[in-house]
């Protein structure tokens, strides 16, 4: 059996931008703009001022890397590309600028700008892990091992400055990093809280009038493109302001979430379920044709019918109507739901707790 490669929440997280985030492929382009001019610059001031054989054009060698990366990014649109090559070759480089101390061991400073960039750029476990093995990498640098393998020029006091000043930097960025990681999983959640809630009826949880629109202007779409016709049920509660006048409004409210609960149930999973008006359904079958649909719809119409509410003393059960209309060549959505409740209105009229075709209508008429 194929295996699926498990994400990690941090995965997920990164696919997603909160508005006003610089997206990552797009700092690292920024990054490679103002660092390939600059690693040039360094390599012309080693060649003239230092005469130095070796950095040079290894400098620009990496300025030519860094801009290859770049351009693969645009060739491909890789995104994990990108940011593997630009966190393999930032980390060498900085290697590099340490254990050869280019510029005098001057240029190790630049070390402080790898974990914040790490950090925006990869996901957290990646920072951590590049952070610890860097700064475990320096202490070995600056330890008396570095010093019999590398002539590195730092002075003990610059080293003692160093490692405690990187550690601290690297910890800040790690927790500037939870906290905005966080911030942004909460800003998601809020996001996709709306988004349920714009979508969906609060009282029953079914989609609202809203989505259920939606989605039958998604089924007309694929009907048109596929050709397989799809049905609607408009379902009404039978004199339910009877129920509300009787009962009150709380137990009224009940038996919507009742009507609703039964509904998913006996729905399919493909099935949209929508809260059409206040005691009013729209159940989408998508690629069910009229009979299908009408044995789907008695079979729903029974189960309410089974179902009831416990009172004090007694149960309330309740019965629904239900119009039902399948697609028709060349009619639109308006004429599909106006055919569902004039179907609907027959079954009324034929004495409630029915199901009717479109076609009935003429005959309750
Ligand atoms: N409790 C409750 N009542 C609602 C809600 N939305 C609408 N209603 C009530 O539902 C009742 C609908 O009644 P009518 O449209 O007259 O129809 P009916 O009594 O069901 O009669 P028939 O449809 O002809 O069988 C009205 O009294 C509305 O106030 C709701 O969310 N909660």
């Amino acid at each position: 059996m194929p295996q699926t490669k498990r994400k990690t929440p941090d995965t997920k997280l990164s696919q997603f931008r909160v508005k006003g985030e610089i997206p990552v492929p797009v700092l690292i382009n920024w990054l490679t703009a103002c660092a390939a001019p600059l690693l040039v610059f360094f390599a012309w001031r080693s060649d003239t001022m230092q005469n130095d054989p070796i950095t040079p054009p290894l400098l620009l060698t990496f300025a030519v890397l860094l801009s290859v990366n770049a351009l693969l990014y645009w060739l491909t649109s890789s995104k994990s590309l990108q940011r593997r090559g630009f966190i393999a070759l930032i980390t060498v480089l900085f290697t590099y600028l340490a254990v050869y101390a280019v510029e005098d061991g001057s240029a190790i400073l630049w070390l402080f700008a790898y974990p914040p960039i790490v950090f925006y750029i990869s996901e957290s476990r990646v920072g951590v892990t590049a952070c610890a093995g860097g700064l475990a990498g320096i202490v070995v640098l600056f330890s008396p091992l570095g010093d019999l393998i590398f002539d590195a020029p730092y002075s003990t006091s610059f080293r003692l400055t160093m490692i405690i000043a990187l550690a601290f930097e690297m910890t800040t960025c790690y927790i500037l990093d939870q906290s905005r990681r966080r911030s942004k999983l909460g800003l998601l959640k809020l996001a996709a809280d709306f988004e349920h809630a714009a979508k969906h009826d609060a009282l029953t949880g079914l989609a609202n009038r809203r989505e259920g629109l939606e989605q039958l202007e998604g089924e007309y779409d694929r009907y048109q493109r596929n050709g397989r016709a799809f049905s609607v049920l408009l379902m009404d509660i039978d004199l339910f302001k009877q129920v509300n006048d009787t009962h009150g409004h709380h137990i009224g409210d009940q038996l919507i979430i009742l009507v609703a609960r039964t509904l998913r149930e006996q729905c399919r999973k493909v099935d949209t379920v929508a809260r059409w008006g206040g005691e009013e359904y729209l159940v989408l079958l998508p690629e069910t044709g009229e009979n299908e649909a009408f044995k789907m719809a008695n079979r729903i119409r029974l189960a309410i019918e089974a179902s009831s509410i416990p009172l004090d003393d007694q149960t309330l059960q309740a019965t629904i109507s239900v119009g039902v209309a399948t697609t028709r060549e060349g009619e639109s959505i308006d004429r599909l739901l106006q055919r569902a409740d004039e179907a609907l209105y027959a079954a009324k009229k034929a004495g409630r707790n029915q199901v009717c075709h479109y076609g009935d209508a003429d005959n309750a008429a």
